[in-house]
């Protein structure tokens, strides 16, 4: 991926379901939970970066002990971070204290982390600053032991403003902004609704005020709490919680927009953002592990029931592609496989760009995400030079003598790396600005494989803004004299803002949305800009249902080839001498190439929720009256 776009955030989820001595036991260590909350979260890194924090629970305490712990960090490596923090609590607790070497009741009791239920987090922020309190998981506390709730998630939701204000309606007075504080107040309040409402029964049922605490906790119906306190969240979520006493869930949104995955056995329950995870950190297979279907929660009583229930009806799964196209490691086995179907299926494309013409051609990637789908395309690329040869062989079949077979069979695709990443730089949504000054320097290029009679074209994931590529990878590439730079997106033309999690809030800065509005500049159409406008601006008021997504029509007028020929020449840095084009993956390929993540809102405008369209309505007029804001 050439263009900097990283805002998303991985969960991690750990119930161990046997008393601590087992794990010591079996595994060797009491130690057992956090070790592999370090495996879950150090194997989700890609996916989030400006923060990373844990929080874990003891069960079945006793009064005046501490069992929850927290620790987050916003360091540059935070998920180290927080990992040498607690490595060294543990490791001052048994140098100091010799007796606790093994016993494994005295560490659960005496050390903090020893304990029996995990919540991580890596965090690349949608909303607000990267400051500590920012950081997941977020930490609402009580005396009361079910009250206590502790919440992280990967998500974005559109409405956070709406959720924000139907907390004030409620009397209640939020102490921050963050996204994670509303949602998680929203939690707090059913859960304390249902609190009371039990603590009431058992008081009816003449139970002492002790003991009633214990049937709380047995009858507490997570999913009740669930389903009130979701109500009117609108957008992509995987929010994750865990109750002081030990009940503990995670829930999807109802389109599955962003992605969770369980396993079970009977020793844990584990959830990750992603498959791969759990299977390296676990030594489990594919098959082993589940998607939590959308509008479910995983719910992991205290006593070690676990259940799926629906808890949201779910809408039309539109799973988000791009988790497939970038975001997710491609070592998962379906993800690996769809990555290199679209290097296939953009292929014919590649071969009418280069005039068929594969023995003056390199072809290369962008570093590292894109590696996947360039060995799809070069598969494709040798599918095809076999026909040619197959088709030599035919034709000169009468004459053929082992040297002219040789001849034949000797042409080989060109495949080079050629482009290399040289600096990771890690961004921030509140340093748009000074992006691009750091994007020149990222990538470098392999001197001596191409000649100037060559075409060297080279695949990347997705164009976004197209910065890296105009102000770094095509000046590098031309720098090597080919003829003719193809540079193909694997992905389809990003036209819409997404509000589900990536960090493409605003309209203006995306290459496709920028060509659409020359184009209509050329053609003297311009004056649909002014009439999307009006009609979005007509919309302000609607409420979200009602609202209709009038950003296509900026892109009516034209047909893809044509935005994308836009795109190259403005792509194209001034004083480049090669041929410069830019090729696109269409969306049919892509839902062919991803079959079970259709979501593909950002590159069609077909929200899967009724907020998105608020948002591309907001993003439109935001665009139009030069506010440089975000549209959520
Ligand atoms: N990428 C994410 O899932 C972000 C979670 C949340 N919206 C935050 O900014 O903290």
């Amino acid at each position: 991926m050439s263009d900097a776009i990283k805002h998303e955030c991985g969960i991690a989820f750990l119930r161990l379901l046997k008393p601590l001595e087992y794990y010591k036991e079996k595994y060797g260590s009491s130690f057992y939970g956090v070790q592999k909350m370090y495996l879950l979260m150090e194997k989700q890194h890609n996916r989030g970066q400006d923060g990373a924090g844990l929080a874990s629970i003891k069960l079945d305490v006793n009064p005046g002990e501490r069992y929850i712990s927290r620790v987050r960090s916003n360091d540059s490596q935070p998920i180290k971070d927080i990992f040498s923090q607690i490595n060294e609590r543990i490791s001052t607790e048994l140098e100091e204290n010799p007796e606790y070497l093994n016993n494994v009741a005295l560490q659960k009791e005496k050390i903090p982390y020893i304990g029996e239920l995990f919540l991580g987090h890596v965090r690349y922020g949608t909303f607000g600053k990267n400051s500590i309190e920012s950081v997941h998981p977020f930490l609402r506390q009580n005396n009361w032991m079910h009250r206590n709730l502790i919440v992280a998630g990967n998500f974005n939701m559109t409405n956070v403003k709406e959720l924000f204000q139907d907390l004030v309606n409620l009397g209640q007075h939020p102490k921050e902004l963050a996204d994670t504080v509303t949602v998680m107040e929203k939690i707090g309040h059913f859960l304390d609704d249902e609190v009371t409402g039990l603590y009431q029964d058992c008081k009816n049922e003449g139970f002492s005020k002790k003991d009633a605490s214990s049937i709380i906790a047995e009858r507490l119906n997570i999913p009740r709490i669930l389903e009130r306190a979701s109500r009117n969240w609108d957008g992509g979520y995987a929010m994750a919680g865990l109750l002081g006493h030990g009940d503990s869930f995670v829930m999807r949104d109802p389109a599955g927009i962003r992605p969770a995955f369980y396993y079970k056995d009977d020793e844990i329950v584990v959830v990750a953002s992603e498959r791969p995870v759990i299977q390296t950190v676990f030594n489990v297979p594919f098959d082993a592990v589940q998607e939590l279907e959308p509008g479910n929660a995983i719910i992991v009583k205290k006593n070690g029931d676990v259940s799926i229930n629906e808890i949201r009806t779910p809408l039309e799964k539109k799973a988000c592609s791009f988790e497939r196209i970038y975001f997710s490691r491609g070592s998962d086995s379906e993800i690996y496989k769809e990555r290199k179907e679209l290097g296939k299926l953009v292929f014919p494309s590649v071969l009418k760009s280069i005039n068929n013409d594969t023995d003056n051609t390199v072809f290369s990637f962008i570093p590292n995400t894109a590696e996947t789908s360039f060995y799809g395309m070069v598969e494709a690329a040798n599918d095809f030079l076999n026909q040619r040869k197959i088709q030599s062989i035919l034709e000169s079949k009468d004459g053929l003598s082992e040297e002219k077979l040789q001849e034949i069979l000797s042409v080989k695709l060109r495949s080079e790396k050629v482009a290399i990443k040289d600096a990771k730089l890690r961004t921030f949504i509140t340093e748009d600005s000074s992006r691009d000054d750091l994007v020149a320097h990222v990538y470098d290029v392999t001197y001596g494989v191409v000649k100037p009679t060559d075409n060297l074209v080279i695949i990347d994931d997705s164009i976004v803004r197209g910065t890296t590529l105009k102000q770094s990878i095509i000046k590098m590439m031309d720098r090597l004299n080919p003829k003719k730079i193809v540079v193909v997106s694997s992905a389809p033309q990003i036209r819409f803002p997404d509000c589900y999690g990536i960090d493409m809030a605003k309209l203006e800065g995306l290459v496709a949305f920028k060509a659409a509005l020359e184009l209509l500049k050329e053609r003297d159409l311009y004056h649909i800009v002014d009439e999307v406008y009006l009609k979005s601006k007509a919309q302000e008021s609607f409420k979200d249902a009602d609202v209709v997504n009038y950003v296509n029509e900026i892109y009516a007028p034209f047909t893809d080839e044509e935005i994308s020929a836009k795109i190259s020449q403005m792509l194209k840095p001034e004083d480049t001498k090669a041929e410069v084009e830019i090729i696109y993956q269409n969306v049919e390929n892509l839902h062919k190439a991803c079959p079970k993540n259709l979501g593909d809102w950002y590159f069609t405008g077909d929200y899967p929720t009724a907020g998105g369209n608020r948002v591309v309505n907001r993003a439109f007029m935001n665009f139009y009256e030069g506010k440089n804001a975000r549209a959520y």
